[in-house]
């Protein structure tokens, strides 16, 4: 389906500044890349970085906006065009974000800040990357870095080198997992078939097992052939997901490393599909579509209030 984005929408002027100093509200822009939604904030418009609690309320699907987590950004980057800070909605700060990236590049167009068809920088806490919105079909291309199988760069305790066909029970279950880094950490079970409800009943304990100092993403990952995987997500400090773009690269990579899939592969995820390359070093590149949700403003009494349950 051709993903058109069509004229610039006549509702993104240039910022007002209104900062939450004036008035106290806070505009957003939401977004979701195959289900995985995101709101965008603009740090000129909300003045100083949202705290764990605020981004919690935001976020929360009854007392909030409701989201997959909160795209902070356009920063003057310091090593790149476009700084981005990306919050989860447990209030955890993450290093990367695929859908997130695809979702801010085309939020950086609608806002006339970037061209269609002309590649440019967003710098993250894991890295600076590249991203490019097509104007023919409003798919976003983002290279997302390099992965590494490393037990130090993830990270996970009690193995030195790659962490490769790792053996660990989860609730009297005996699994085995692939450990990958693209700057967030990933741990991706093989499984001859998956389910939400594995996921859903799994996840959890994978993603806070102490051999994950900084917690971990999981992926529960179904090989269907040399071009194809599919994928249930648990995201570290956001839980089941419909989509991720860092767990589509993080397990397109394994699929890759341990000789099961070639380099072009296609990854299924209860959301849609992502079109994924592995390349020799294991850099990835990745391209899938984002869509515009709503904008508006959000009410100070988002801000104040009963704090939803963690
Ligand atoms: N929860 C992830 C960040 C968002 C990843 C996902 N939404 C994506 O599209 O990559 C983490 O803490 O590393």
């Amino acid at each position: 389906m051709l993903h058109t984005i069509g004229p610039r929408p006549l509702d993104c002027q240039a910022k007002t500044g209104a900062g939450r100093g004036k008035g106290g509200q806070v505009q957003f822009h939401k977004y979701h890349g195959l289900g995985n939604d995101y709101i965008v904030i603009d740090p000129a418009d909300a003045g100083e970085v949202l705290s764990a609690d605020q981004v919690r309320r935001i976020c929360h699907r009854n007392y909030g906006m409701g989201s997959d987590g909160i795209l902070f950004g356009p920063f003057a980057g310091s090593r790149g065009d476009f700084g981005l800070r990306i919050f989860n909605p447990d209030g955890s700060e993450a290093e990367k974000s695929g859908n997130g990236l695809r979702i801010f590049a085309r939020y950086l167009w609608d806002m006339g800040l970037v061209d269609a068809d002309a590649p440019f920088a967003i710098d993250t806490k894991g890295g600076v990357v590249h991203a490019m919105v097509h104007g023919a079909d409003g798919l976003i291309t983002v290279d997302m870095g390099t992965v590494s199988f490393e037990a130090a760069d993830i990270p996970v305790t009690g193995i030195t080198g790659e962490v490769l066909n790792q053996p660990v029970c989860v609730k009297g279950r005996d699994l085995v997992y692939c450990g990958a880094t693209i700057g967030n950490p990933h741990c991706v079970v093989l499984c001859d078939e998956i389910s939400d409800q594995m996921a859903l009943e799994l996840g959890s304990s994978l993603e806070n097992d102490p051999r994950f100092p900084n917690r971990t993403n999981v992926q529960f990952m179904k090989v269907i052939d040399r071009n194809t995987i599919a994928i249930e997500i648990w995201e570290r400090g956001a839980g089941y997901t419909l989509a991720s773009g860092s767990s589509a690269s993080a397990s397109a990579a394994v699929a890759r490393r341990i000789g099961v899939c070639d380099q072009s592969i296609i990854v299924h995820m209860p959301g849609g599909t992502l079109d994924i390359t592995v390349k020799d070093d294991y850099s990835i590149r990745l391209t899938g579509p984002a869509a515009k949700i709503a904008m508006g403003t959000l009410s100070t009494e988002v801000w104040s209030g009963t704090p939803p349950e963690e």
